[in-house]
């Protein structure tokens, strides 16, 4: 049996805020970092051992990260830091009021943006200063491979590159895996590896902070998926 653990990031300054948040760098709230460290002492009472790491290079997943291997006295363990595990870029939506943007747009569009698999949001301008080609962490990207905004659709091409060629041989390998992300790039793996239809990955809404186990046979098909502690 190979073990896949997803945690996606305790709650961030946006999140409560209620704004876009996408590639945009923003850091945990308190709340967050509490989450963050309850995920880690629930995985740790629980047995779990992770032997490799994953994570975006994003900061609210980064020190989500940080504080579930503090938690677990497992600091010491390799961790692959990917803009592939990045979360899904919000376009030129990125910072706005989500519940300001339902009021001018309609609830129905927003929920189109926020949860269709194929639509992407408006994109960003090139020239724009949330253009990811401006920061220096995406220097060494294509420009072709820096999104302006993302739909589903677009995060599932983008994170499964990372999935073939570093994830699963990492598992067949019987390494234990701890992933720290985003909602959406959390949403891409679960749709690939659960076989998610197009329509049914809209109503799937992962929390902030609260480890997703995911028990795998010898070909990484599920076995079977739970979140810790919540029965
Ligand atoms: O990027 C964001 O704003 C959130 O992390 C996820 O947003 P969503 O719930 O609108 O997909």
């Amino acid at each position: 049996m190979k073990q896949l653990v997803l945690i996606r990031h305790g709650e961030s300054a946006w999140n409560l805020e209620n704004r876009f948040t996408g590639w945009a760098d923003v850091d945990l709230t308190p709340k967050g970092t509490e989450q963050a460290l309850a995920a880690g002492e629930d995985l740790r009472k629980a047995g779990y051992e992770f032997d490799v790491a994953y994570t975006s290079v994003l900061r609210r997943a980064i020190r989500t990260l940080w504080h579930v291997q503090d938690a677990m006295d497992l600091m010491w363990i390799p961790v692959v830091h990917s803009w592939r595990l990045n979360e899904r870029h919000y376009g030129a939506l990125t910072g706005l009021n989500k519940a300001e943007t339902a009021a001018e747009y309609g609830d129905e569009q927003v929920h189109i943006w926020r949860r269709s698999y194929d639509v992407r949001p408006p994109l960003l301008e090139t020239r724009d200063e949330r253009n990811p080609q401006h920061d220096r962490r995406y220097s060494k990207l294509a420009t072709a491979d820096i999104p302006l905004g993302e739909c589903l659709k677009d995060n599932v091409e983008r994170v499964l590159p990372l999935w073939n060629e570093s994830i699963a041989p990492a598992l067949k390998a019987g390494k234990r895996v701890l992933l720290v992300a985003h909602g959406n790039s959390i949403r891409s793996l679960i749709k690939y590896l659960d076989q998610v239809s197009d329509s049914d990955i809209m109503e799937i809404n992962v929390p902030n902070g609260v480890p997703l186990v995911y028990e795998l046979d010898d070909n990484l098909k599920p076995i079977k998926h739970f979140y810790l502690n919540q029965g």
